[in-house]
Order: structure tokens, then C-alpha cells, then sequence
């Protein structure tokens, strides 16, 4: 309890600029906002539109998704959940556009436009043991702000790539409960992936007993 109240590990697991736009802030949600946002997916997952896995040329993901603001599903946005149950998505929640407005100054200080950072659209997946993530680019935005990404409950290997291709040069690391990983500018359309989930990980405290969230908050570009 204390060890995840004080955060012991930050000292190994320091921020770090992963490549040039892509920077990961290992615990910079508390265990209280953790539990917060945890709290908020279970509401979100109550509808109108439910946790739904999309369906990549007629494969299920593993994955499944909730989204706010707009809805995403291969390979497009919308604001009816056309391929789920037609229903409208959930507005994006001014508060969360202060979690990405805060974000961004953390990652890139507070010159770089962090106050400008409107994000309209959150894709809030959730992992089971089993749950994995293939190589892809998140290129559906015609905008290219940054993308903010948030973790909750269990560890996950994480692997954050190059913009040309699915394999190598890519980089292995973890992303656990509260941390958070931004990338923008020449790492935007680097390609990423989540290899697979520490089933058992997540501390106590985070609101999630079993598996991963995690948030990615976007600004679409569409209107
Ligand atoms: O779960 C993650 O950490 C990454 C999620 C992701 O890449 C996505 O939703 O596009
Ligand atoms: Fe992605």
C-alpha cells in the first residue's frame, strides 16, 4: 500500500523522451485519479453505447472500446455508433480536455501550445488477460496534435515503433497503472502496439481489480 502511495518505483522507471515527440511520465496519475477515471469507464461502459470489440477486416479485436466525443471504428470517425447499436456516442467530458491540456504541458512544457490542446475524441479501451494490440498507426485524425495516452490496472508491454514500418527499430517498455505517454510531431504516426498484459499487476487503489484501460485522448480535425 505505501509502495504504491509513494511510488518507489519512480526512481528506476524515470521520465523519459522515447523518441524525438514521443515521452513517457511513468505515475503522473495518483492513485485517486486513477480511481476516478476507473469509475468513469464503468459509467461509459453502461452506454448508450456498450464496450464493443470493432471488427479489423472481419476480425474481432481483443480489444474492446468505448468511445467519447466521436466514435471510431475502422477506419473512420462518426458521431452514431453505426456498426455497434446506432446510437449517439457520449459527449467528451470538459474535464478530460484539462487532463489532455495538462498532459501535453507535462510532456512538452508549458510553451508548446499545452493551453491550445482541445482533444475531441477519447477511445477508452479495455484489455482482459488475454487482450493484445497489433503493430498500427493511429492515422484516422485528419489532425496531427499529439495523442495522449493514460493506463490504468495492470502492467502492459508496450512497444512504441518507427513511422515507416510494423518492425523494427521499435522499443519494449512498460506502461503501468497511471502513467502516461504522449506522442506528437515526428512520433505521431509511429507505428505501436500493446504485446500483452501483467495479469495481477495493478495497485491496489487504481479502481481496476482485474485488467488494463487505457485512454487516448485525440483531436480529430473533423467538424
Ligand atoms: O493500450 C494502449 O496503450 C494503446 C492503445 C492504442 O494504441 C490505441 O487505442 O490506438
Ligand atoms: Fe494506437
Amino acid at each position: 500500500m505505501t509502495a504504491a502511495l509513494f511510488g518507489d518505483e519512480l526512481v528506476e522507471r524515470p521520465r523519459r523522451e522515447v523518441s524525438p515527440g514521443a515521452v513517457h511520465v511513468p505515475g503522473w496519475l495518483s492513485l485517486s485519479q486513477q480511481a476516478w477515471i476507473a469509475e468513469r469507464f464503468h459509467e461509459w461502459a453502461r452506454g448508450p453505447v456498450p464496450l464493443r470489440a470493432a471488427r479489423v477486416r472481419g476480425h474481432e479485436m481483443s480489444v474492446r472500446t468505448v468511445c467519447l466525443g466521436w466514435h471510431w471504428q475502422p477506419y473512420r470517425y462518426t458521431r452514431e455508433a453505426g456498426d455497434v447499436n446506432g446510437a449517439p456516442v457520449l459527449p467528451f467530458p470538459d474535464w478530460l480536455v484539462r487532463v489532455g491540456r495538462l498532459a501535453v504541458a507535462e510532456a512538452y512544457g508549458r510553451q508548446a501550445g499545452a493551453a491550445d490542446y482541445t482533444p475531441d475524441t477519447a477511445l477508452v479501451n479495455f484489455y482482459d488477460d488475454a487482450a493484445r494490440m497489433g503493430m498500427h498507426q493511429d492515422k484516422d485524425e485528419v489532425s496531427r496534435e499529439p495523442v495522449v495516452s493514460l493506463s490504468i490496472g495492470d502492467s502492459c508491454l508496450f512497444r512504441f515503433g518507427n513511422t515507416e514500418t510494423r518492425a523494427r527499430p521499435y522499443e519494449d517498455l512498460a506502461l503501468a497503472s497511471g502513467d502516461l505517454f504522449v506522442f506528437g510531431g515526428p512520433s505521431r504516426l509511429a507505428f505501436h502496439g500493446v504485446m500483452k498484459t501483467y495479469p495481477g499487476t495493478a495497485p491496489e487503489g487504481c479502481g481496476l481489480a482485474a485488467g488494463r484501460i487505457n485512454l487516448t485522448l485525440r483531436v480529430t480535425g473533423l467538424d
